[in-house]
């Protein structure tokens, strides 16, 4: 099976559902304009009954360093993915938590800025470009997959934006991805999991 990341998750039942369908990561956010926003005081709860094969992955734009404190010590978390980080800045966190930055895509234009987080980050993310600039991630928009295809790939990666349990063959197909992450696709709206969903990806996955 492919690596999956269910991303997004705010309440029990659905880190739960995450775990037993067996995701290998599941993600949390800590951005307060989102739906899927998790307060550094809720994680401890939310993530402590996670086994700890399970990686826990904290969610954040442009982050200061206050709110990475309190949400790693608090979730526990093994990682962090990044979104709207310099490489500079990228580089001075990835010294102390594993790091992954998310590089939003639209054109074949906006991968040239993947190179340079070489030696500044653990993984990319490839995602969406979000028309939104104040959301830049998790609205389900998914972009040309064939932009990767013969990509020369400067770090270990995984690929986002839109997925869902239909699209998940062909995506993989079409990049090759090994790692990927959902949110939205495994949602009945904005912010809320389906328990359904998930395991619905999470069977697809188990497929490829
Ligand atoms: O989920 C959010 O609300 C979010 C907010 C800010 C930055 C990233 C966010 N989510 C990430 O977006 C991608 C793709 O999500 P989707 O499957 O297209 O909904 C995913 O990496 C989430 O971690």
């Amino acid at each position: 099976m492919i690596d999956v990341k269910i991303c997004g998750l705010s309440t029990s039942e659905s880190v739960d559902a995450a775990v037993r369908h067996r995701a290998t990561h599941v993600g949390f956010v800590f951005f307060t304009k989102s739906p899927r926003n998790v307060a550094a005081a809720q994680i401890g709860a939310l993530a402590g009954p996670i086994p700890p094969h399970v990686r826990k992955i904290g969610v954040f734009v442009d982050p200061g360093d206050a709110l990475l404190d309190d949400a790693i010590r608090a979730g526990r978390l093994d990682a962090v993915q990044l979104h709207k980080v310099t490489p500079a800045r990228a580089a001075a966190v990835a010294k102390r938590v594993e790091t992954w930055v998310a590089i939003a895509v639209r054109t074949a234009a906006d991968l040239a800025i993947a190179p340079s987080f070489a030696g500044a980050a653990h993984r990319l993310l490839y995602d969406a470009k979000t028309p939104n600039d104040a959301l830049p991630g998790g609205m389900g928009l998914r972009f040309d997959w064939q932009l990767l295809q013969g990509f020369d790939h400067p770090l270990p990666w995984a690929l986002s934006g839109g997925l869902d349990a239909d699209n998940l063959p062909e995506a993989v197909r079409v990049t090759g991805a090994q790692m990927v992450d959902v949110s939205s696709g495994v949602e009945s709206a904005p912010g809320v999991k389906d328990v359904d969903k998930i395991a619905a990806f999470l069977h697809a996955a188990r497929q490829l």
